[in-house]
């Protein structure tokens, strides 16, 4: 394949980027890009992963590994790459989360782990909560020999249970050469807690947390050599989306792979959405990363989501963020005529749903906005919501569907945008008849890199797409029967017998190892059998698995890095905010995140049933000294 000239490489899909973009993209080293929402960041590296595959920077044997915090970011950011390179490039784009990065290097080289460190090989994920911590420090206090037992009562008498595993544990590092006599009473209390997981359990496994799974793989990577070296081998590049939300444990990972090293690490965020404190992110993640990678900073100013009317209120937020926050600028033009964004104040929540509902239904009339433009943000309890409003809105014919729901070990929006769904649906259409250039191609695309097909080997390529073809209209012919439950069944077995999840495994690293694919495969079936329950063909099937009628209800923690049209904020009171305190930065982020999700417009609801607003008199002072207007509804 003909690389392209450095100079003679352009951006793709936009028109341009902006100059210290450009400048951020070409540099070689270490570097850091930080910008607020809207900005491109996710854009950014896609491009870069495109100029550096088509320029040969990364040689055809190196990968670019890319690591975000969500599965559908993950996913975005792959689909971004894909679509701005010839394939042969894109599948050198190794796009994974943060976690399943983590538990690749536990399952790939479980072998180096040793003695009392090694846990079962297949094991359960575990995810700790303040009980189980809380618990676990009650048992402490019972086993420990009585000459400990002091200091190790104060030294717990100093942690807190909700950031015990993320701050005490994640920044502690797993010694080289095995367990030694405790050196003080907190690696007693770390030691103890890891080891709990490690141990067998009744049902012959260990149970093992994220944190520790990630302390797990940096004792691999720092204690074994080859392992090191294959990896590093491997990621000339590294990618990090989010820097802001790293956590202690994540950060170490990352410097033990990376640091010290030719690696060029690539991270970009925005401090101003940090909203993950809660969960153990570090709150100078970036000053670190420049220092201790030699990284150069480079800052963008341009929000390309947003309108200006909404940028100008964005800007008043971020401003009670920081106040030293420069001017964001946008070329976007306002589209809709009227405010950007209103407050809608109710008495009742039957008052706020049935107008919200009347609201949507008169707008989708009026416009040529899709349910999927709109979305329905809300702090926490999103199924709460989705109860309160549900009704109202079936008098309309509009529906939520509450996208955070969890389906078997996995979340629906998680599950949304797996590679095997995708696969999934997309074969299932094209069995529907409904065909498309670009759908088929990508198909194939994807299909040729399952079978592991050589680009050059152009007999092989034409093998696959005849398969393709053969199979599409075996399933046409499948789905011609009745939808019965027995029919659909055999669909479902057929899609998946021909997807082959062992091809699956082979061709995305984080299918590799563990059991990620089998949880996504467990969950598909489960919400296949519930979306063929509710429905009568499969081109409803079709419509009901991908949502496309439903306005998405989520909270604002799986809203980042998404966008929307109008975005309807809900539940902005006391109780939903219950621990917000006046002036705290998080809480200010989690606003901030929420109103810059909206391309367009965004409505906010404040209903008094739901709870005073004193607490959170904060957001709604910023909002009116932004010039957004109040109406009682
Ligand atoms: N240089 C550009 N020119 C035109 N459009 C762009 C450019 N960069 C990004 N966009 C578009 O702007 C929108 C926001 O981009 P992106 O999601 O990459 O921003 P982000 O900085 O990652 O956002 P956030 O932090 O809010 O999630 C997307 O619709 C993207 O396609």
């Amino acid at each position: 394949m003909k690389f392209i000239k450095l100079e003679d490489w352009h951006p793709k899909g936009i028109d341009d980027l902006e100059p210290n973009a450009w400048l951020a993209l070409r540099r070689r080293e270490s570097t850091s890009v930080i910008a607020g929402p809207g900005a491109g960041k996710t854009e950014f590296l896609a491009q870069k992963a495109a100029y550096l595959l088509e320029t040969g920077l990364c040689p055809p044997n190196k990968k670019i590994l890319a690591i975000s915090f969500k599965t559908d970011a993950a996913k975005n950011l792959a689909d971004r790459v894909t679509e701005r390179c010839p394939q042969e490039l894109g599948s050198r784009f190794v796009s994974m989360t943060f976690d399943a990065f983590t538990k690749n290097i536990v399952d790939r080289f479980y072998s180096a782990i040793h003695g009392d460190w090694k846990p079962t090989q297949q094991y359960e994920v575990f995810f700790p909560n303040k009980r189980s911590v809380s618990d676990f420090w009650r048992r402490l206090q019972s086993s420990v020999p009585d000459n400990y037992q002091f200091s190790i009562m104060s030294e717990v008498r100093q942690m807190t249970d909700s950031t015990f595993e993320s701050n005490v544990v994640g920044s502690w590092r797993i010694p080289a050469h095995g367990i030694h006599a405790p050196q003080s009473a907190r690696d007693y209390i770390i030691v103890s807690w890891l080891l709990e997981q490690i141990k067998v359990s009744n049902d012959g496994q260990s149970s093992i947390s994220f944190t520790t799974l990630n302390r797990l793989a940096e004792y691999i990577i720092r204690t074994n050599n080859h392992v090191h070296r294959a990896i590093k081998g491997t990621y000339p590049f590294v990618f990090v989306d989010e820097f802001q939300d790293t956590t202690y444990a994540q950060y170490d990972l990352l410097l033990s792979a990376f640091g010290l090293s030719e690696i060029a690490v690539t991270a970009v965020g925005d401090y101003k959405q940090r909203i993950m404190g809660w969960a153990g992110a570090k709150d100078d993640a970036f000053h670190q990363f420049e220092a201790d990678f030699s990284a150069q900073r480079y800052p963008l100013r341009l929000n390309h989501r947003s309108s200006p009317e909404l940028v100008r209120i964005q800007q008043v937020i971020a401003q009670a963020i920081d106040y030293e926050v420069s001017e964001l600028q946008t070329n976007n033009h306002n589209q809709i005529s009227g405010d950007a964004a209103w407050v809608c104040v109710s008495r009742n929540i039957d008052n706020e749903a049935s107008y919200l509902a009347q609201w949507i239904a008169s707008d989708l009339r009026s416009s040529t906005l899709k349910p999927r433009d709109y979305c329905v943000l809300v702090r926490q309890k999103p199924e709460d919501y989705e109860q309160q409003l549900s009704s109202y809105l079936t008098q309309y014919g509009l529906s939520l569907r509450n996208e955070s729901v969890k389906i078997g070990k996995t979340t629906l929006q998680d599950l949304l945008a797996e590679e095997l769904t995708i696969l999934f649906s997309t074969l299932l259409r094209l069995g529907l008849g409904q065909r498309n250039a670009k759908v088929w191609s990508q198909l194939s695309a994807a299909i040729q890199l399952l079978r592991n097909k050589n680009q050059e080997d152009e007999k092989a390529l034409r093998q696959v797409e005849h398969q393709l073809t053969n199979f599409i209209s075996e399933l046409r012919d499948a789905m011609l029967q009745p939808f019965t439950s027995e029919n659909t069944r055999h669909v479902f077995e057929r899609v998946i017998d021909f997807i082959n999840l062992k091809d699956l495994r082979k061709a995305y690293a984080r299918y590799a190892t563990g059991d990620l694919l089998e949880i996504n495969r467990s969950a598909l079936e489960v919400f296949f059998t519930h979306c063929v329950e509710s429905q009568s063909s499969w081109a409803n099937f079709l419509d009901e698995f991908e949502g496309i009628n439903h306005i998405p209800l989520m909270t604002i923690h799986k809203s980042k890095g998404l966008e929307f049209d109008t975005v309807i904020f809900l539940g902005i009171d006391d109780n939903a905010w219950w621990s917000y305190q006046p002036g705290n930065t998080e809480g200010l982020a989690t606003f901030f995140v929420a109103l810059s999700r909206a391309k367009q417009r965004t409505i906010f609801f404040y209903c008094q049933q739901r709870g005073s607003r004193r607490r959170v008199s904060d957001f709604y002072a910023l909002l009116t000294s932004a010039g957004v207007k109040e109406y009682e509804i």
